[in-house]
């Protein structure tokens, strides 16, 4: 079976990146040992996980592997260790990493047109998300990642829900580390996420582009900014009130008219109430 891979035969090279829990690494999987084996992403837990995150990433291999698109992240396996007890997420490999490695510092080769390329195929994935009746619920620019200069993927998927057949929502239990700048209203004042809520999450990522994914510029510095001096808990009820009060993240400089309004009026930031909890700011 080509999706299992053997353990004794994955050796990791670099890291990719690290969330709460869990971590992706760029390893060479290489059985026959002459050095030329595959380049592949390993996304696995930290150790000391607790169990139930075994389960989480259990579930998002499950999701990875029905999912079909030229704009998201191939799945290519699992490996198992310790007799099965931990599972180990086997993904191909963009050497370009995600945009928030790549933008910064290709600023000056990439052009609006550029820009609203990858804006495009963030869509097209996403919009194949959603036809599969999966809720994201973390896209960002470092979770999407670059193929090549025309081509990018949706990469991660490790809070991806899918809705109950008889559901429009997913309801969130428990929540750590939450990309809370992300969010859309409903998510912070209900934990209740829609497939609105990747509309909004995909107009900051698309503020992201826009400000070529520079740090000075990212939502989590300009919100920090903009709501000092809160911490913790407060950050969440002081975001909650600077977006009911209808402020947004700035228009990044040289952002045409046509796209700012595409983030902020017409479709993902608008100010809407409906059944659909289509951002139920009032
Ligand atoms: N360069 C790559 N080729 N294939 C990949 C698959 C996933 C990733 C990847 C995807 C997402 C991230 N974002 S991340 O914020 O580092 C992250 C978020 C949640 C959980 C984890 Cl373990 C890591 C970091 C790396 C990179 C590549």
């Amino acid at each position: 079976d080509p999706t299992v891979f053997d353990t004794r035969f994955l050796r990791k090279i670099d890291d990719l990146g690290e969330g709460h829990f869990g971590k992706v690494e760029l390893c060479l999987y290489d059985p026959r040992g002459d050095g030329r084996g595959e380049l592949v992403a390993v996304k696995s837990l930290k150790p000391n996980s607790k169990g139930q995150l075994a389960c989480h990433l259990r579930k998002e291999i499950d999701t990875m592997r029905e999912l079909y698109h030229h704009n998201i992240v191939k799945y290519k396996g699992v490996c198992s260790e310790e007799g099965g007890r931990t599972t180990k997420l086997i993904m191909e490999y963009l050497p370009a990493g995600s945009l928030k490695d790549y933008l910064p510092k290709r600023k000056h080769q990439t052009d609006l047109k550029r820009l609203l390329h990858y804006a495009l195929q963030i869509c097209q994935g996403m919009d194949y998300l959603g036809s599969q009746r999966f809720i994201h619920r973390d896209l960002a620019a470092r979770n999407v990642l670059v193929e090549n200069e025309s081509t990018v993927k949706i990469g991660d998927f490790g809070l991806t829900k899918s809705m109950k057949e008889d559901k429009s929502y997913y309801t969130v239990k428990e929540e750590t580390d939450s990309p809370v700048f992300w969010y859309a209203p409903e998510c912070l004042m209900d934990c209740k996420f829609y497939p609105a809520s990747d509309v909004w999450s995909f107009g900051v990522t698309l503020y992201e582009l826009m400000t070529y994914c520079e740090t000075s510029s990212s939502p989590t510095t300009v919100f920090s900014e903009m709501l000092q001096p809160t911490k913790g808990l407060m950050t969440l009820t002081r975001l909650v009130e600077v977006l009911i009060a209808g402020r947004r993240l700035p228009c990044p400089p040289r952002c045409p008219d046509t796209v700012r309004e595409l983030r902020e009026v017409v479709r993902c930031w608008g100010i809407k109430v409906n059944v659909y909890g289509v951002h139920s700011l009032l």
